[in-house]
């Protein structure tokens, strides 16, 4: 029988309003007078620290990198097992840009500071790989690589996020449905191990196993130093064609699989398959799907088509925008490149608008357009408990990583229990390989031959549920930890993932029910981080870490070590 049972027809009773709802409603004002105004500062000083580091040769980028990987090392050496707790990065919680509440930095913790490791180190354009160091994030890549018609494979949409977390994570995009996860872009990995080693890992040396272990590790089998990514030849402008199309949700997920995975199965023909794709779901019979294709400067400016510097402050949403396509019908546009990466960032997807309610409005886009978005981190800092709880409780920020031929039932499911509109739709693939890390694919997949479907990987949907429920604007209750809990249910049943940096309620059995523990495990030993390192889970358990908890963590031992997995690691 299910596990995930669908909760009973909705009550209609309404919710009490609360302190937190008047705090909700405005937070603007914080918002305006304190996280704007300082957020212009903190993107500024990052800028500076960004062009101190450009101006800088490669050569002393690298030399620098190699003492402070020695500081690193040192670090690692000076924690006494005994009396000190679990290592992990000294980036404080409300910088990061998840929802999680990071509890296990709040409780014991080794802290070892990463935060020199800002560094793009080397770009090789005749390898086409980017070097880099773990807090470069996608606004510094993107501005130094978009210049030399290079970019990342996979480059993530939000200014701050950090390759440390993505790799360390999960990372998706547009370019997904072609290369995978963030990770699958990553070429080789700089890892200090517990013990103090540096290695190299990659796909075929020795170490990769690691290689394979570290995506959504969660930083607990080692610290990631460095890493070099796949560059990919891009152009000036994204030709982008929006198509509206409507019907019921599984039309919905039907037509957005056709925009981009052929029905013959030439999922591998680029004349086939767009480079970039993303779809919206409006409403349960609305969206609008958008395919991408690089442009040269010169085809964009021909005569006639419409060029959208979408990177200007006063533009609309880019939600918003893509909507007007259910009125018009379908129009294609050409959106210089870097616009386009990062073309949901200012208004944060739609979570804006409950931030700041007339964000989007035509007055204040032009007055104070140049100021957005908030700076995540100051968000945090200046959210109360209550507006962090609220966030749980009566609002949903989910990514379920699903098979593309669920994408239908996962619309179904989001619209009986959330209600939540628009919700994101990006299809990304996941790898056959010869391990099985973390998050896998369906065994047998390919033996369906299903739409999306290569024989070396199965084609998922990263569907991204973020804003307040129906039953809340409604003013009825929403239970949002309940929900929660079946929704992850509801995505072991069907061979999904959900995305790390989101809340959980997963109990540790269903946490690994739901990913793949076998060559974690097996790392966490061998690479000696059972006692150094927390372990994924208790990093991932949302509440704070009580004193019994923290002692178990930090004396965690690897007690059923089989022969074969304690060799130790070669240097
Ligand atoms: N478009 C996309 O793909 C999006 C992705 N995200 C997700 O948001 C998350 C947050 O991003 P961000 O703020 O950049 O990352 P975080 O700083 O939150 O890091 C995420 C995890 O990775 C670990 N980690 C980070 N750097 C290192 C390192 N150098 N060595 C070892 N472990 C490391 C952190 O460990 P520790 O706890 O010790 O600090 C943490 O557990 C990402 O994991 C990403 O998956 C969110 C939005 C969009
Ligand atoms: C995973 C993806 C995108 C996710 C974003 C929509 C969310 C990632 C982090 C989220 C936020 C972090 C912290 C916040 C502070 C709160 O006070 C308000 C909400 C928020 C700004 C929140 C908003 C949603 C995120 C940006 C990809 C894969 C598309």
């Amino acid at each position: 029988m299910s596990d995930a049972k669908a909760s009973p027809a909705p009550v209609h009773s309404k919710r009490k309003i609360q302190l937190v709802d008047f705090l909700l409603q405005f937070r603007w004002i914080l918002v305006i007078f304190f996280v704007l105004p300082f957020s212009c500062l903190y993107y500024f000083s990052i800028y500076l620290g960004d062009i101190k580091s450009e101006r800088k040769s490669f050569k002393q980028r690298q030399m620098e990198h190699e003492e402070n990987v020695k500081e690193v090392v040192k670090r690692l050496g000076q924690r006494d097992a005994s009396k000190d707790g679990l290592v992990c990065t000294a980036r404080p919680p409300w910088v990061v840009v998840g929802m999680r509440n990071v509890d296990y930095k709040r409780a014991r913790h080794f802290e070892v500071d990463l935060s020199k490791f800002r560094n793009i180190l080397e770009i090789d354009t005749e390898r086409m790989i980017a070097k880099v160091e773990p807090l470069v994030n996608m606004a510094q890549i993107s501005r130094v690589t978009v210049p030399m018609n290079l970019s990342l494979a996979v480059l993530a949409e939000l200014d701050d996020l950090t390759v440390g977390g993505l790799i360390n994570g999960f990372g998706v995009e547009g370019s997904s449905h072609i290369f995978g996860l963030f990770s699958d872009t990553v070429v080789s990995l700089e890892v200090v191990l517990a013990d103090g080693r540096v290695v190299r890992a990659t796909k075929d040396n020795e170490y990769s196993d690691l290689f394979y272990a570290i995506p959504w590790s969660q930083g607990t089998l080692g610290l990631l130093v460095s890493a070099e990514i796949k560059l990919i030849p891009v152009k000036e402008y994204v030709k982008l064609t929006y198509k509206p199309v409507t019907g019921n949700l599984k039309e919905l997920a039907q037509a957005y699989a056709d925009s981009f995975a052929p029905r013959d199965g030439d999922q591998d023909n680029p004349s086939k398959v767009p480079e970039m794709v993303e779809g919206m779901i409006y409403s349960p019979t609305e969206g609008v799907m958008m395919t991408g294709e690089y442009a040269s400067k010169k085809e964009a400016k021909q005569r006639g088509n419409v060029i959208n510097n979408y990177g200007l402050w006063f533009k609309p949403w880019f939600y918003q925008h893509a909507q007007t396509a259910l009125k018009r019908g379908e129009f294609v546009e050409y959106i210089p490149t870097r616009d386009y990466y990062h073309r949901h960032t200012r208004s944060l997807y739609w979570e804006g608008k409950l931030i700041l309610p007339f964000g989007d409005q035509f007055w204040f886009r032009f007055l104070l357009g140049w100021l957005m978005p908030p700076k995540i981190a100051l968000l945090k800092a200046t959210q109360s408990e209550a507006i962090r709880n609220y966030y749980h409780d009566h609002h949903v920020i989910q990514d379920l990583l699903v098979p593309l031929y669920k994408v239908g039932d996962c619309l179904e499911y989001v619209h009986r229990e959330m209600e939540v509109y628009p919700i994101w739709l990006c299809p990304h693939r996941i790898y056959k390989l010869p391990v099985r890390p973390m998050i896998y694919p369906e065994p047998g997949f390919e033996e369906h031959k299903r739409q999306g479907d290569t024989k070396y990987a199965q084609m998922y949907t990263d569907v991204g549920v973020y804003y307040v429920p129906g039953a809340v604007l409604r003013g009825e209750p929403f239970d949002g930890t309940e929900k929660c809990r079946q929704l992850e249910l509801w995505l072991i049943e069907n061979h999904g993932f959900q995305a790390q940096y989101a809340v959980t309620e997963l109990t540790e059995k269903n946490f690994w029910r739901m990913f793949d523990g076998g060559l974690y495990e097996k790392c966490r030993r061998k690479y000696k981080a059972v006692g150094t390192f927390m372990n994924v889970y208790y990093k991932s358990k949302k509440g704070r870490k009580t004193e019994k908890e923290v002692q178990e963590a930090e004396q965690e031992k690897a007690e059923e070590e089989s022969p074969e997995v304690d060799e130790p690691a070669e240097d």
